[in-house]
């Protein structure tokens, strides 16, 4: 597939930054060819009036319910640890290959010394007491059983990696050493006692804690486990997430037709959701239809439901009549965020949660980014990331009532607004680093915005998409 401004050749990497830079926003403003609604404010436009978004949010107005957005994602941390709680999801052993992006639900205790003999660091000899050494014919390979001991004056070759003979004082590296006359070692370097010797227990003991219960099982992480002797560790289960997308309208192959758009959401959660710890087990397509919802709903035994569409008050928006239906408990109904402000969270029977997400694609996002994340973040004992903020390069303008997520990138010391940033865009995000929180009011040029990674951009376990 070609499409403007794509290269098969080397330019490609240029191009795409070039393209990306294009997609930054140079003036706050409505990007071209888009309707006031769908992108960023226009300077002097009034915030609220967007759209489709109605009325402007103030209190008294028919969305009074709506939660801030900062206690929306208390209220989805909160609604977490009381499942976590009475669930008390049991950790479970998993093998080593399938333990990327879980939390130990055990302390990592070293099983063995590391090393667990004394071991070369170098290519070269193993040599016992001062030179010249005379040096035996056989020499010492990695993986083999402990060699025959050494006595003052002699040397054997040796492989980094090897087990140093009994009686070893130091290994003489390979550039370090000449054989002279009648095959006889010196050395060409001065030596130190002990040197390239890596003493068994050097890094641990047997017993020694190696990591605390709650860390992130990275490629590190696994990797030390396997080291230390593990073939298997002890985590906690990632939350199971069945996923709902409705709308008769979407389209899951080719090109939009007859009003019929592509389905965004059905590709883009699943990875997203499993970045963010869960384990995805369904993702259905039930139209607009209320009893397949229904059904839907009520048969999942998922830790957590995601629905997409369907959240506002329109004909086809089934999702608030069907939890109304079936006595869910609305913990937060409607976000003071945009987009996503039709977001909610509801409990379902037991500790079981839905979280409904907007249908438009960023509303989604803000949605996911604001309940989900806190939500699945604490049902899978993962570590809150340490709040952070950077300046923005541009002034952003607010709505006056609504915390504003805004796509940007991340340049120098601060981050740059990115156009393409309306509801119903995925333009803007697909290019972003992360989310700038943008308070009500807005935020002025040089003002420090806190920011919400986007899993793949932080070189945190969010790159990997387990
Ligand atoms: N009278 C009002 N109407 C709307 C309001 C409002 O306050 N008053 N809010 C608007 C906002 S903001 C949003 S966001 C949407 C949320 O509505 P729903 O959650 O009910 O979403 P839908 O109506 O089903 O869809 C909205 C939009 O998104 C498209 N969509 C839906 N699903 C997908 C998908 N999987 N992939 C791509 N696009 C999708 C859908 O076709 C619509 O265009 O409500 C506004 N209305
Ligand atoms: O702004 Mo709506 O809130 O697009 O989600």
């Amino acid at each position: 597939m070609t499409s403007p401004g794509t290269r098969a050749d080397g330019e490609a990497d240029d191009l795409d930054v070039e393209e990306a830079l294009a997609l930054v926003r140079k003036n706050p403003g409505t990007p071209r060819g888009e309707s006031g609604h769908a992108g960023a404010p226009t300077p002097g436009t009034p915030q609220g009036h967007h759209g489709t978004h109605g009325t402007p949010h103030h209190p008294g107005d028919s969305h009074h319910r709506a939660t801030a957005w900062p206690e929306a994602r208390a209220a989805a941390e909160r609604a977490a640890r009381a499942a976590a709680r009475a669930a008390r999801r049991a950790p479970f052993s998993v093998p080593l290959d399938a333990a990327l992006g879980l939390t130990l639900a055990a302390p990592l205790a070293a099983l063995t010394d590391l090393p667990s003999f004394d071991t070369s660091a170098m290519d070269g000899w193993a040599v016992a007491g001062p030179g010249p050494w005379s040096v035996r014919d056989e020499g010492v390979l990695a993986g083999h059983t402990e060699p025959a001991p050494l006595t003052d004056g002699e040397a054997v070759r040796i492989a980094t990696g090897a087990r140093v003979p009994p009686g070893t004082t130091v290994v003489l590296r390979t550039e370090h050493g000449r054989t002279g006359e009648r095959g006889r070692l010196h050395a060409t370097h001065e030596v130190v006692h002990g040197q390239d010797i890596r003493p068994r227990g050097q890094e641990c003991r047997r017993g020694d804690q190696l990591l605390p219960v709650g860390t992130l099982a990275t490629p590190a992480v696994i990797g030390l486990a396997a080291a230390a002797g593990y073939d298997t560790l002890t985590a906690v289960p990632r939350p199971r997430v069945d996923v709902l997308v409705l709308g008769d309208e979407l389209l899951t192959e080719g090109l939009p037709h007859d009003g019929l758009i592509r389905d965004a959401l059905g590709p883009m959660l699943p990875p997203w959701l499993r970045a963010l710890g869960a384990d995805v087990r369904t993702v259905r397509r039930i139209g607009d239809d209320a009893k397949a919802l229904r059904r839907a709903v009520t048969t999942s035994d998922a830790d957590l439901i995601v629905t997409t569409g369907g959240t506002a008050a329109g004909p086809v928006d089934h999702v608030h009549p069907i939890l109304d239906r079936i006595g869910a408990e609305l913990l937060v109904d409607g976000v003071r965020a945009r987009p996503g402000h039709p977001m909610l969270l509801a409990r379902l029977k037991g500790d079981q949660h839905l979280v409904g997400l907007p249908g438009n694609p960023l509303a989604a996002v803000s949605g996911l980014l604001t309940l989900a994340e806190p939500l699945l973040r604490i049902l899978a004992a993962r570590p809150a990331p340490e709040p952070y903020t950077l300046p923005l390069r541009d002034a952003v303008q607010g709505h006056p009532y609504d915390t504003r997520l805004v796509p940007v990138v991340l340049r120098g010391e601060g981050v740059v607004p990115l156009r393409y940033n309306g509801p119903a865009m995925l333009r803007g995000i697909a290019a972003a680093d992360a989310l700038a929180v943008v308070p009500p009011g807005g935020a002025r040029s040089g003002q420090e915005a806190e920011l919400l990674d986007l899993p793949w951009a932080t070189g945190g376990i969010g790159v990997c998409f387990t």
